[in-house]
């Protein structure tokens, strides 16, 4: 077998698509591959055109592509990150992406009249079949953002943690202060809940934090922030809120919560929140500032018999 026949025999025979057109984008050569893939045979799409066979081809995008290889004599690229495919083919793989096809990275190949010259007489276009890459890529790109929420969330009640928490009040600050738009904090904690782990249990405990930030959350707008501050002390963060609307919704919150029976097995828990609520003001220096306030208006909701709301006044 001579080098020329060796050649021939592997591209037939390799796990990528060979198609090659001329000038008028008619096919001159279809491998194997695309025949098994396109559930086509090379008899059939030899000397027609390439558009003609497939009708759902990017014609523009492609035609520029394949006319540039020709004008420049350079190789063209496309990976499947630009463009998932460019021929739509099933693909055969034992993974779930979230396309069905193939993708695909697409090389363009210039083949010369004379291999001493430079005229470009046809365009070799070689499919890689790249979707295992697609598909990790696509896992990874998912793992890195549940990665990124866990990093952020309360493992048990799931929502913000302390740390981002903080860094989001950080920026209201900042973002009430310039625009001179209100912003409120309401602080808020669980009343006697030594007792209520006392009386049912470290469990029992935890489902009431579960169950109050879910309570809460129902309530608030897509723009608020509720972050777990200690234990059992929650902040929510309301921007656009002056004092008036953030006691208001605080009071709601209280009473509506002490008649919301948790079901913890046979026993209903009813349990209570203190809270403390206070305004920016552009004379705190930082959103430290605004939380040691409505921690001493939380203090006074404790001291005054607990569930209770209070507003913090200078
Ligand atoms: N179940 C459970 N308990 C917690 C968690 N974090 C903190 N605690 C408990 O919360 C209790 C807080 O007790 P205290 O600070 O004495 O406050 P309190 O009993 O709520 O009393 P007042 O705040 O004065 O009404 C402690 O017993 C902590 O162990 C948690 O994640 N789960």
């Amino acid at each position: 077998m001579n080098a020329f026949n060796i050649g021939a025999s592997l591209i037939e025979k390799i796990n990528s698509g060979v198609l090659v057109v001329d000038e008028s984008f008619n096919i001159t050569f279809f491998n194997k591959f695309m025949e098994s893939h396109c559930l086509l045979k090379s008899k059939d799409v030899l000397t027609k055109n390439l558009f003609d066979v497939f009708n759902d081809l990017p014609e523009k995008w492609l035609k520029r592509k394949i006319q540039s290889v020709f004008m420049l004599n350079t190789p063209g690229f496309s990976s499947w990150e630009q463009r998932q495919f460019v021929f739509k083919m099933r693909h055969a793989r034992p993974v779930t992406t979230s396309s069905e096809y193939m993708a695909q990275n697409i090389t363009f190949l210039p083949i010369l009249a004379d291999e001493s010259g430079s005229e470009v007489e046809q365009v070799c276009i070689l499919v890689e079949d790249v979707t295992d890459v697609c598909f990790y890529q696509e896992k990874l790109k998912e793992t890195l953002e549940q990665l990124e929420v866990v990093s952020r969330t309360d493992g048990l009640t799931q929502v913000a943690n302390r740390r981002f928490w903080e860094e989001r009040f950080e920026v209201e600050l900042e973002t009430a202060n310039r625009y001179k738009h209100p912003l409120s904090l309401i602080l808020f904690d669980l009343d006697k809940f030594k007792q209520i782990n006392d009386t049912y249990g470290h469990q029992g405990g935890d489902l009431v934090l579960i169950e109050i930030t879910k309570f809460i959350k129902k309530k608030l707008r897509q723009v608020d922030l509720m972050g777990r501050y200690g234990g059992e002390e929650f902040g929510i963060i309301l921007p656009n809120t002056d004092a008036e609307g953030a006691f208001e919704l605080a009071d709601r919150i209280r009473t509506e919560f002490a008649q919301f029976p948790i079901s913890f097995g046979n026993h209903k828990i009813l349990a209570t929140i203190s809270l403390g609520v206070v305004e920016y003001d552009p004379s705190f220096d930082s959103y430290e500032d605004m939380v040691t306030r409505a921690d001493i208006a939380l203090y006074q909701s404790k001291a005054s018999g607990r569930n209770t709301t209070s507003l913090y006044r200078a």
